[in-house]
């Protein structure tokens, strides 16, 4: 696919030797040198690396050999670690430690790159893959650094960090058409801060998804408007296109059911931009500024019957996970919904409610003040509870319910933080923080709720 030679201003460089189509593997290789991380001192790293090079057939000995390297060196040990510091990449879970490849090695930089490379954990191997069609006669090249920033910050960072001038056709544009690229890729790189910023904020994709996916959005139109000839790859669409092959991979994956869609739901009658508009949930005609979005209450997965709760003694990984290995952490939010029919007090707070199903259970207060702490004057047949992540509970002499123990967790109507005495408003137990998507939920019962 590929033969090595000389390429004018960059060393020797990889050069395609037919088309290589989007997708290819272009190739899988083993390192030749590795370098552990937990190696400390220059000096075992130093032997470390001596030892992997006498034990190098001639062939690859010569191949390592005819390596660039930036940094002087004295003697042979100083020369590998001169050439494993110049040519090594990152191996390894996370990058932990390095190795020297005798063909990825010589794969030189541009910022508008056409593979991306990657070590590939499974198969112990540095893989490098064409992330367009590559003509014959085009030299192969990757991405260095991490992210695509604007051309004077890449190339301070090419500078310090890997010593060279960059000579890509990017960098090397006339000062006009530089001005203009340089000015697309500032406009194409304003969502990313927005973007990286409420992908981390997990409350603000649960309770406004659409706020990143029209900023994802529209960094993608421009991308695609402008292109690569004039901006390069922005590898911050790479890695948010990575999200396609497995979804799963979003820290927040899952914690919302609102755009979960089963096959048939994927329109096969819409025209390309239109079935763009659906894709994206675009609200054609209007501005693309986020509205605000209400729960489906309908939505079992996050309003579960009582049927549906996890069952409090042998909690299932659908609702939950594990944190260090012991601690089970809800893994989505989910509000057990009911109305109160009968209210109780024998030695504690009691009340009967009826869930989505029309199920009667009973919920107890096994609290210090035994429910008291609720104020039960105020509460009545009628009202909605919302309880955030409810479990069923057996209880020893009664069917089985939902029993409550924690005080601080009991949010009264007039405390709650979107409360309104008068409205009813449900109590919640919550562990945690009441998460925006709940407290919409509240706004949604308290506009629909009437005794
Ligand atoms: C990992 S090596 C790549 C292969 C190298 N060209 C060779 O001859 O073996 C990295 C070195 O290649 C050169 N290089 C890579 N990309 C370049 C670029 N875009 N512009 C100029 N030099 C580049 C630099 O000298 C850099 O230190």
């Amino acid at each position: 696919m590929y033969t090595t030679q000389d390429i004018p201003g960059k060393g020797v460089g990889l050069v395609a030797t037919s088309k290589i189509p989007r997708g290819t593997r272009i190739l899988s290789e083993e390192p030749i040198i590795t370098v552990p991380e937990h190696l400390s001192s220059i000096e075992e790293i130093k032997s470390y690396i001596v030892r992997q090079v006498e034990r190098l057939s001639h062939a690859q000995h010569q191949a390592f050999l005819l390596m660039p390297s930036i940094h002087p060196f004295e003697n042979d040990a100083e020369r590998y670690l001169c050439i494993v510091r110049t040519v090594a990449l990152p191996i390894g879970e996370g990058g932990i430690g390095s190795g020297v490849f005798l063909e990825a090695c010589r794969i030189n930089h541009a910022c508008d790159n056409n593979a991306q490379k990657n070590w590939n954990s499974n198969i112990k191997r540095h893989t490098v893959h064409s992330i367009r069609d590559i003509e014959e006669g085009e030299e192969i090249t990757v991405f260095y650094l991490a992210e695509l920033t604007k051309r004077a910050e890449r190339q301070e960072a090419l500078r310090t960090k890997f010593g060279f001038t960059c000579a890509c056709r990017l960098c090397s544009l006339p000062p006009a058409e530089s001005e203009e690229s340089v000015r697309r890729l500032d406009e194409l790189l304003q969502p990313e801060e927005k973007i990286s910023q409420s992908a981390m904020d997990s409350m603000s994709v649960i309770s406004a998804p659409l706020r990143p996916l029209r900023y994802i959005d529209r960094q993608m139109q421009l991308y695609n408007r402008h292109g690569r000839d004039d901006i390069g790859v922005p590898h911050q669409v790479v890695r948010h296109g990575s999200l396609l092959d497995d979804p799963a991979k979003m820290h927040v994956y899952g914690w919302s059911m609102k755009w979960s869609a089963g096959m048939n739901d994927v329109p096969d009658d819409l025209a390309p931009d239109a079935f763009d508009n659906w894709l994206w949930r675009r609200e054609t005609g209007t501005s693309n500024s986020p509205k605000p979005q209400f729960p489906d209450l309908r939505d079992r997965s996050v309003f579960p019957s009582f049927l549906g709760l996890p069952d409090e003694n042998s909690p299932v990984l659908h609702y939950y996970k594990m944190v260090d290995g012991f601690t089970l952490r809800p893994r989505r939010h989910w509000c057990f919904l009911a109305e109160i029919v009968d209210l109780g007090m024998d030695l504690r707070f009691r009340f009967q409610v009826r869930d989505m199903e029309g199920e009667k259970i009973e919920v107890a207060f096994h609290t210090p003040a035994r429910g008291i702490e609720l104020g039960p004057c105020e509460i009545h047949v009628g009202y909605t509870v919302g309880i955030l992540y409810a479990e069923r509970h057996v209880f020893a002499f009664s069917p089985p319910g939902i029993r409550h123990e924690d005080p601080t967790t009991l949010q009264h109507p007039s405390i709650c933080k979107h409360g309104r005495r008068e409205e009813n408003l449900p109590w919640l137990r919550s562990d945690r923080v009441v998460p925006d998507e709940m407290r919409q939920v509240l706004d949604v019962l308290v506009l629909r709720q009437g005794k």
